[in-house]
């Protein structure tokens, strides 16, 4: 156990004062989040991998429409596999996950098909089809709506399709890429992309795991910028894992650290200290 103590958002005054707080760039521009309406619900989720031993413990934890949540945590603590259970990407062992009011064990393959359409995921790495145009990888973010070649290719996609997938480019900056194959951009601009390409999915919540893990320093405090401000624009509810305290800080409303499979730490961003965050990792 580390000096960091488990706490609720709602004291995060009981953790010690510090250093000052990079400016919050999330948390701080919108309304609060409205506590009453609940887009994830997970309740004493538990895993293990082919039954060896517990990766997630009773994990417990509720995040309200337009919260941003940084979930923290050592290697191997059990973020990927929290965040993949939630999708059911990989099968939970045990508890319950209810998202946007669908209880997701429940859910039989075209629902959750359905369900999971409408949360965009970014990954560490973008996962984008390198063959391909950038805009055709964008327009794919649209394959729920759009069934058939024109879901993967640029030039068979309906006229409405392309313009919206060329404004979602232009929101990341990258619409001058548009006919350019996918594999000859930088990994700053392909996770660009790849955002770009939830964006085309209108996703109703966000979850990103590691978004900026594979970029340089500078690149990645770009992309984490840019995800933010559209995160605020659209309103939506996100989920990140990260292992940057400082993107915890400045991109979160709340923090939440986990260790050996067990939350260790949930706190409100405003009034902690990177110190006590620092904490999760001894
Ligand atoms: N497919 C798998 N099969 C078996 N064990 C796995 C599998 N995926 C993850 N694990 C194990 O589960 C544990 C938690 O892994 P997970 O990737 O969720 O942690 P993490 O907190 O995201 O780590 P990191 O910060 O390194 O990405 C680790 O011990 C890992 O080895």
């Amino acid at each position: 156990m580390t000096a960091v103590t488990l706490a609720r958002a709602t004291d995060a005054k009981q953790l010690p004062q510090g250093e000052p707080l990079p400016p919050p760039i999330l948390a701080g521009g919108r309304a609060a989040p409205d506590a009453a309406l609940v887009e994830l619900d997970v309740t004493g989720l538990c895993k293990a991998y082919h039954g060896g031993p517990a990766v997630l413990d009773g994990v417990s934890l509720q995040v309200p429409r337009g919260q941003s949540v940084a979930l923290i945590g050592s290697n191997g603590a059990g973020k990927s596999t929290l965040l993949r259970c939630c999708l059911r990407l990989i099968e939970p062992s045990g508890g319950e996950v209810t998202l946007l009011g669908e209880k997701v064990r429940a859910l039989d393959k075209a629902r959750l098909r359905r369900l999971r359409a409408e949360i965009g995921f970014v990954f560490q790495r973008h996962n984008l089809v390198g063959q391909l145009s950038v805009l055709s990888n964008v327009i794919h973010g649209a394959q729920s709506r759009q069934a058939g070649p024109g879901a993967w290719f640029h030039f068979l996609a309906s006229r409405a399709a392309r313009e919206e997938a060329m404004h979602c480019l232009e929101r990341v900056g990258l619409a001058e890429f548009a006919l350019r194959r996918a594999d000859q951009l930088s990994g700053g601009q392909s996770q660009r992309v790849a955002i770009a390409r939830t964006l085309m999915q209108r996703p109703r919540m966000m979850f990103a795991d590691e978004p900026v893990a594979s970029l340089d320093p500078n690149a990645g405090e770009e992309v984490m910028n840019l995800f933010a401000e559209l995160i605020r624009e659209k309103g939506l509810t996100l989920v990140f894992t990260s292992h940057h305290i400082n993107h915890a800080l400045r991109y979160a409303d709340r923090v939440v650290a986990l260790r050996n499979g067990r939350i260790e730490l949930d706190v409100a961003t405003a009034g902690v200290d990177a110190a006590a965050l620092r904490g999760i990792y001894d």
